[in-house]
């Protein structure tokens, strides 16, 4: 992968789950078939490592490294790429996670901002990017931006403000906001080299009219195939087959929401239809049943059929 890693990152990202063994240890032998899966049944070739759908705020630092290593492993030849999340609470955690990702060959590392003491201002925040991005200066560097989980309400436009003389590496934004107008302000700012990637998947297709270069999210890992497609229509610039594939894809998670949604019932989900062995989610998110989950993936396939 490694003479992938200055290839700009566009198209589908799968964000991934974190595969756990009954007992909630990480399981790592399901990472080989879950790669196969997500190529060969859903056209997705890119990953998103160890982020909020890889609960990896409730993994150790050993735990992360291992996946990391795993999925790198595994995906070579069979990925293009393979962006690892380091963010953390803790700067010098974050950095260990960072030099680790660079020694393995992973193509981008991605960082969160810390959501427990908050930075105040874009400033403090573009430092605390810098300190990560300066343990990897050699791996494309990506802003994680998720105001809804982290509570840090800074517009990315902000944190954006020159950053690029500060992390030479800076590669771009992973934005899962709502906030369009943010997102058009980042990419009226973004450079020829960045990629701006899109992260709520109920409405992907806003973000690409106003420039989204690619997605990073959850239900790629399930509904890539028909979210390609989407891609593809909106390049050719069918719209009105574009907007058909999106509001299914509204429909599902109005669905999924209205019965319960959260990370453990979509890693219950992605079971249920990959027919991969994913496990539990870890404390405090609960386990799903796998009758709630079947409930939601029937509705995929009668909105999807
Ligand atoms: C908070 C969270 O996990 N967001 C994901 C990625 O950013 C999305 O892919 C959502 O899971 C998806 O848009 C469904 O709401
Ligand atoms: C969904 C997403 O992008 C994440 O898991 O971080």
């Amino acid at each position: 992968m490694a003479s992938a890693a200055e290839k700009k990152l566009t198209g589908l990202v799968a964000a991934t789950f974190t595969p756990f063994t009954p007992q909630g240890e990480i399981n790592l032998p399901v990472i080989g078939d879950y790669i196969d899966y997500l190529r060969e049944t859903q056209g997705v070739c890119n990953v998103f490592v160890n982020g909020t759908t890889g609960e990896s705020m409730s993994l150790s630092v050993e735990e992360r490294k291992k996946l990391a290593e795993e999925w790198c492993k595994r995906g070579h030849g069979k990925l293009e790429q393979v962006i690892v999340h380091v963010g953390s609470m803790s700067v010098k955690e974050s950095k260990e996670l960072a030099r680790h990702a660079a020694e393995i060959g992973v193509d981008g590392i991605a960082v969160i901002s810390p959501s427990f003491f908050k930075p105040k201002t874009a400033g403090a925040l573009r430092t605390f990017l810098q300190e990560v991005a300066s343990a990897a200066p050699n791996l494309p560097f990506y802003f994680y931006h998720l105001p809804a989980f982290t509570g840090v309400n800074i517009p990315a436009r902000d944190v954006l403000e020159g950053i690029e003389q500060l992390i030479p590496s800076f590669r771009g934004v992973k934005f899962s906001g709502n906030d369009l107008m943010d997102f058009g302000l980042c990419a009226s700012y973004s450079q020829p080299s960045w990629s701006l990637l899109y992260g709520v998947d109920e409405q992907l297709l806003s973000a690409l009219v106003i420039g989204a270069n690619g997605a990073v999210g959850s239900t790629y890992n399930y509904v890539g195939c028909h979210i390609k497609n989407l891609m593809s229509a909106f390049e050719n610039g069918d719209l009105v087959q574009a907007k058909a594939i999106q509001f299914k894809l509204q429909e599902l998670l109005k669905y999924a929401v209205q019965v319960g949604f959260d990370v453990g019932v979509n890693k219950q989900l992605m079971s249920e239809i990959s027919g991969l062995t994913l496990g539990p989610p870890r404390l405090p998110v609960e386990p799903c049943s796998s009758a709630h989950a079947q409930s939601i993936k029937q509705k995929l396939i009668s909105i999807f059929a």
